[in-house]
Order: C-alpha cells, then sequence, then structure tokens
C-alpha cells in the first residue's frame, strides 16, 4: 500500500479521491527533523507553505528509502530544496495554475481597498470614528498599474485591471509579451518610476535578495500604492515602513510577509497597510482545483511506479 503524509491540509474531495486507490494518507503537521523522521516509510509527502523542506530533511527522510514524490499544493517552490530533493531521486511538483485567479482578485480586491480606504475606515469606525471627509480616495479608472511578473497571475492581474480602465505598464525578466499588446513593457525601474499601483508577482528565488528596498522604494512615484501578494522575503519591510512614515508609500496591501507566520505588529499595525495572512489561495475554488492537481500528480506516479493499473478513473 501506498503511503502519503499530508502535512498541511489537502481539500476532501481529494482524500477520498486518494482512497479510492487504497491509499494511506497521513494527515498531520510535522515539521523538521519529526518530519524526516515520519517520511522514512512514506511515499509521498504533500505540504503548503508552512514547511520548510531542507536538505537535512530530505536526507533524514531517505534514510528509509520510500520517499520519491514531494507535492507543494500551491505554486511556489521556493520552500522546497527542490535541486537537492531532484538529486536524491525524489520527484518535485506543485500545482501551478489552480490558485492564479484567487490571487488575482484577491490582488484587484485590495487595489480598490487602498484607493478606497476601505481597511483603515473598518477600523476606525469600530472606534466610533466617522472619517468622511479625511478619507477622500481615488477612482484607479485611467490610472497607471505596474506590474513585476506577467506571468499566469501578473497577466490575470492585468487583464482585470484592464478591464476596469487601468493603463498596465510592466516588467518580465522574459521580457516583452507576445498577445500583451495592450500593455506595456518597461524596464524594471521603468515601472517603479511611473506607476501609480504598483504590484509582485514574481517566484521568489534562493538566496535572491530584496527585490525592493529603500532604493527601489525612493524611485517610485510619491503616495503610490504598493501591493505584494508574490513573497515577503521580496520586500525590506523596514524600508517599506519607512516609506510608509515618510508618505512616499501612500498605502499598501499584503499577502506575504518576510517571517510567516510570525506577525510582524509594527507594520500590520500600521494605519495605511491592509494585511491578510497568506490568503492568496484560500478559497473554496482554488483548493478544489489544488485537490484535483494533486490526485492527478498522485495518480500519474502511482501508475509510474506500477504502484496501481491504469484503471481510467475520472478523476
Ligand atoms: N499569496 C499567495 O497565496 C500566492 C502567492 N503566489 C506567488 O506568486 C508567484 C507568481 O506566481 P505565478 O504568476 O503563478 O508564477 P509564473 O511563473 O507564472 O509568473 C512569474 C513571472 O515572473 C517572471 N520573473 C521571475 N523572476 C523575475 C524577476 N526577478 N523580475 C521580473 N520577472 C520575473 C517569471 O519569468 P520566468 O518564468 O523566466 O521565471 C514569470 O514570467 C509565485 O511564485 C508565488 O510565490 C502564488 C500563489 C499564491
Ligand atoms: O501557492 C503559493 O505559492 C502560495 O503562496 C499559497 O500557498
Amino acid at each position: 500500500m501506498c503511503k502519503i503524509l499530508v502535512t498541511d491540509g489537502m481539500n476532501r474531495n481529494a482524500v477520498n479521491n486518494l482512497r479510492k486507490f487504497n491509499i494511506d494518507v497521513e494527515h498531520k503537521f510535522y515539521d523538521g527533523m519529526e518530519l524526516g523522521e515520519k517520511l522514512k516509510d512514506k511515499e509521498v509527502l504533500v505540504i503548503r507553505s508552512k514547511n520548510v523542506i531542507t536538505k537535512e530533511i530530505i536526507d533524514k527522510a531517505c534514510e528509509g528509502n520510500t520517499l520519491k514524490l514531494i507535492i507543494r499544493s500551491g505554486v511556489g517552490l521556493d520552500n522546497i530544496d527542490v535541486e537537492y530533493a531532484n538529486k536524491k531521486g525524489i520527484k518535485v511538483f506543485n500545482t501551478p495554475n489552480a490558485s492564479t485567479r484567487s490571487v488575482a482578485e484577491l490582488t484587484i480586491g485590495q487595489i480598490i481597498t487602498l484607493s478606497r480606504f476601505i481597511n483603515i475606515s473598518n477600523i476606525t469606525m469600530r472606534h466610533g470614528q466617522w472619517n468622511k471627509t479625511k478619507y477622500v480616495g481615488t477612482e484607479i479608472f485611467g490610472k497607471t498599474l505596474g506590474i513585476i511578473g506577467l506571468g499566469r497571475i501578473g497577466k490575470t492581474v492585468a487583464k482585470m485591471a484592464h478591464d476596469l480602465g487601468m493603463n498596465i505598464i510592466y516588467y518580465d525578466i522574459l521580457g516583452e509579451m507576445n498577445s500583451c499588446e495592450d500593455y506595456t513593457f518597461c524596464n524594471f525601474e521603468e515601472v517603479l518610476k511611473n506607476a501609480d499601483f504598483l504590484t509582485i508577482h514574481i517566484p521568489l528565488e534562493r538566496n535572491q535578495g530584496y527585490l525592493i528596498g529603500r532604493k527601489e522604494f525612493n524611485m517610485m512615484k510619491d503616495r503610490v500604492y504598493f501591493i505584494n501578494h508574490a513573497r515577503g522575503g521580496l520586500v525590506c519591510e523596514k524600508a517599506l515602513i519607512e516609506a510608509l512614515d515618510n508618505g512616499k508609500v501612500e498605502a499598501t496591501a499584503l499577502d506575504v510577509y518576510e517571517e510567516e507566520p510570525k506577525v510582524n505588529l509594527e507594520l500590520v499595525n500600521h494605519p495605511m497597510v491592509s494585511p491578510t495572512p497568506h490568503l492568496g489561495a484560500s478559497t473554496v475554488e482554488a483548493q478544489e482545483r489544488i485537490g484535483k492537481e494533486i490526485v492527478k500528480i498522485i495518480y500519474n506516479f502511482l501508475v509510474e511506479e506500477e504502484i496501481i493499473d491504469d484503471m481510467k478513473i475520472a478523476l
């Protein structure tokens, strides 16, 4: 029987589907060396963002000689030492398409939240304040949205924002994109300098360092709206707080943080911050799609390894 360890939650339908293949699914959070130990008799590990899969954990797991597959429910593989896992013969998969729409919708939601003081109004009204004249916002129609990273999520945000009347400028390491003629490709600095709203949608690479620090904030337009739903490690939180305090950044929305799940109270208590606790993919629909993708990956793996016959089960 194939044994799977799921450390950080999985859609119920997906678990039920896996059980059709006579798979033993253990559902429990383990971390560090304890996780390595628990993996000694498992073929598959399914994680989300809570675990960091290091060389040491992989080495410990490999003592059991069973682990063949690690699946990241979601997109970012920055919490897995993929190169080392592959070197040890362990395949690593993610579910790249399942959460695109959900992250993009959250981003659009936050763009409007920031521009209309929704977050700070929620908070101050609960304290009995009626700040009608203080919170005069701005329409997003006709404003320029700068996107760093025009991949799956960046493109979806671009389409939605363009449909709402925003002008889109973007920078992507891949250069100018075909079929994106409604949007203007610029270099990184030009995007920073010209965006009224700026949003980041790139992966965090190992040892990359900050993409946005004090120097980059200083290059931005005064009173820019800044959104990071990609990875906390891309943005220097200290520099962001400075930029909020000196008015360079008008307001910011964050879904990801330098240290998770630790809450940086100085940052999230700032009146011009709209924080969410890494909720980008937290929708019923995204989790269902992620679950389906995981079942497919595991099913293909079981067939490939000849653990089950290709039963052509409708997934
Ligand atoms: N908040 C949340 O819950 C979620 C956050 N995410 C984050 O969003 C990120 C983006 O996801 P997704 O859009 O699906 O990924 P994609 O790979 O589809 O898009 C990322 C794009 O950015 C490009 N890129 C990479 N590095 C740079 C760089 N330094 N400067 C400019 N462009 C760059 C990539 O090029 P290339 O292909 O050459 O690398 C690619 O075109 C994920 O990596 C993840 O960290 C994802 C899902 C949920
Ligand atoms: O899929 C991702 O990369 C996320 O951050 C959500 O877990």
